[in-house]
């Protein structure tokens, strides 16, 4: 039975989904890193927020898991060219907490607009201090979006709402969308120079890490308040606190830091700093949002193998992916078998598909190529980490769609370049079901690839047959299925041979001592 552990706190949703759909589910949430590497082991599915930490170590322990499903945005805490090298897919949702986030920052801009943690506390300590609370009205003020993704075009939307002009640095941003969503696309340095409010709405990269530097804060316009409900390490907290500090940040509003959970922060107790502990995801709404996502989107991948929201593997609807798995066998076998034939330092790969296979999404069946082809590499080799394995050895793949009409209905071509020039393989379904090699470098031949099988060229002559038949007879090696294909009679002849055991080395031996043969080779599908 398959089997998924929920490792955070989660909307009791999603272990209703997994429940339903015939998954077994535990939710064990709080465990440290040793105690959750004694347990991953048993597991399929993973589903977890942002507590989990996926590192390595995790991964390598779990022997078992096929995907880490994140309920939310940021993957940040998952090891993903792990889980990649692993073959383990990593799925997030991407939009069912992004409302709810976006209200987050901007309550926290009215928060800060009108001090209103400080009043709260200060009335109700009994002071009534009146004269001390003076606020900023928002309305034609200038809103300055750091990353105008999914949650910063909600906040941008919110706060044109309440008549504020918005400037949204985002490098990715295009003009025609910015004039879609009503802001001015501004660089870096004006950004900081015109905002009055500054809100930050991208992930933690190498490039953001710091985006709020000491530098940037004090190019900002004096008295500016910041939100963050992004990710801790977009702004320099030290640097922060200088600027609150000095007056020349007025106001600054944090929902992530760079250590959490933050217990001990040095911003805690300035004057205009406002902090809530990571709760940008945090309403019903939204957690019964994630919750669902998260669960149907992992059981479609556990029991069809759907895949949705990836962040290292191509997307595949739940309705495409019965459709394309035997496809994707066909892909496999085409690809082991030319990787178990090619010569190695392979440079370039070439996948084309005619016919049927042509209206189907590409990109599962190359991931399929790819793992078949690299399957003589590791055992641990599937379709999520085929690619970047193929990648780290430096193949180039090319991907070929063909609109022509071929002799079969359906067709999927795999090419290689070679030390001894281009070789190819070409398989069908038949049935639409059932794979089957037509073509092997050059030759057409029709064979199952499937189980122990035996690869021969030798010279077209008579006796060859059945000296080979009498040969693997006395070798007590029962012959299942028998392909042959020629170039042209007395040329060069291939066979494929479907073999009841596998063929011991000194039997491959004296078949390569047979008169007439060029090539014997052992397969394995
Ligand atoms: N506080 C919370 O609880 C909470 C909840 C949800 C999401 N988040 C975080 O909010 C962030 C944004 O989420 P989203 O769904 O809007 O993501 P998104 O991917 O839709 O948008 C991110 C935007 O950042 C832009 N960007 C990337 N690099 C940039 C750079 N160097 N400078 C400027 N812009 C850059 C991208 O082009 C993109 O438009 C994520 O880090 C996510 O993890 C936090
Ligand atoms: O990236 C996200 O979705 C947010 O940071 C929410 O995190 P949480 O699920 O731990 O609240």
């Amino acid at each position: 039975m398959v089997k998924v552990l929920i490792s955070d706190k989660m909307d009791p949703k999603a272990a209703e989904i997994f429940r339903a759909r015939g998954i077994q589910v535990d939710e064990i949430t709080g465990k440290t890193k040793e105690e959750l590497i004694a347990i991953i082991g048993e597991y399929d599915g993973l589903a977890i927020r942002s507590a989990t930490k996926v590192t390595k170590e995790i991964i390598a322990a779990a022997t078992n898991l096929k995907v880490v499903g994140r309920a939310g945005i940021g993957v940040d805490n998952v090891d993903i060219p792990s889980a990649s090298a692993a073959g383990i897919v990593v799925m997030n949702t991407p939009f069912g907490n992004s409302i709810t986030t976006a209200e987050h920052a901007i309550a926290l801009m009215f928060a800060l607009a009108r001090q209103l943690p400080e009043a709260d506390a200060s009335t109700q300590a009994g002071k009534w201090e009146k004269n001390r609370f003076m606020g900023v009205e928002l309305t034609s003020k200038t809103l300055g979006l750091i990353g105008a993704g999914n949650i910063g075009s909600i906040v941008a939307e919110r706060a044109r709402g309440i008549k504020m002009k918005v400037v949204a640095y985002d490098p990715f941003l295009t003009p025609e969308r910015a004039i879609d969503m009503g802001v001015e696309k501004v660089t870096l340095d004006e950004l900081l120079a015109r905002a009055d409010f500054i809100t930050l709405h991208t992930p933690l990269t190498d490039q953001t890490r710091n985006i709020l530097s000491r530098e940037n804060i004090a190019k900002t316009k004096k008295g500016v308040r910041i939100i963050n409900c992004a990710r801790g390490g977009l702004v320099d907290e030290v640097a922060l606190k200088e600027a609150l500090d000095s007056g020349q940040v007025g106001g600054a509003a944090l929902d992530v830091f760079v250590e959490e959970p933050a217990t001990n922060s040095p911003l805690f107790n300035t004057p205009n700093f406002i902090s809530t502990p990571h709760l940008g995801a945090s309403t019903s709404e939204a957690q019964v949002n994630v919750a669902i996502q998260v669960a149907e989107q992992l059981s479609d991948f556990l029991l069809d193998g759907g895949v949705t929201n990836a962040l290292n593997m191509p997307s595949l609807s739940a309705e495409e992916a019965p459709k394309l798995k035997p496809y994707m066998a066909l892909a496999e076998r085409l690809g082991s078998l030319i990787g178990q034939l090619a010569h190695d330092n392979l440079t370039k790969i070439s996948i084309e598909v005619e016919g049927a296979a042509a209206e189907l999404n590409i990109k599962p069946i190359t991931g399929a190529v790819l793992a078949g082809l690299m399957s003589r590499y590791s055992d641990t080799v599937n379709m999520v980490n085929a690619p970047f394995l193929a990648k780290e050895r430096g193949l180039d793949v090319r991907e070929v769609r063909h609109d022509r009409e071929g002799d079969y209905h359906t067709l999927i071509r795999v090419s290689v370049q070679t030390e001894e020039g281009e070789k190819s393989v070409a398989g069908t379904l038949f049935g639409n079901a059932a794979p089957r090699l037509v073509e092997i470098f050059g030759i057409k031949v029709e064979a199952d690839l499937a189980g122990n099988m035996l690869y021969i060229v030798n010279e077209d002559a008579p006796g060859f047959i059945g000296r080979l038949g009498s040969s693997l007879g006395d070798a007590g090696i029962n012959i299942g299925t028998f392909h042959l294909g020629r170039r042209g009679s007395g040329s060069e002849a291939v066979l494929l041979l479907s073999i009841d055991s596998p063929i011991p080395e000194p039997v491959l031996w004296a078949l390569c001592k047979l008169p007439g043969v060029k090539t014997v080779k052992a397969l394995k599908f």
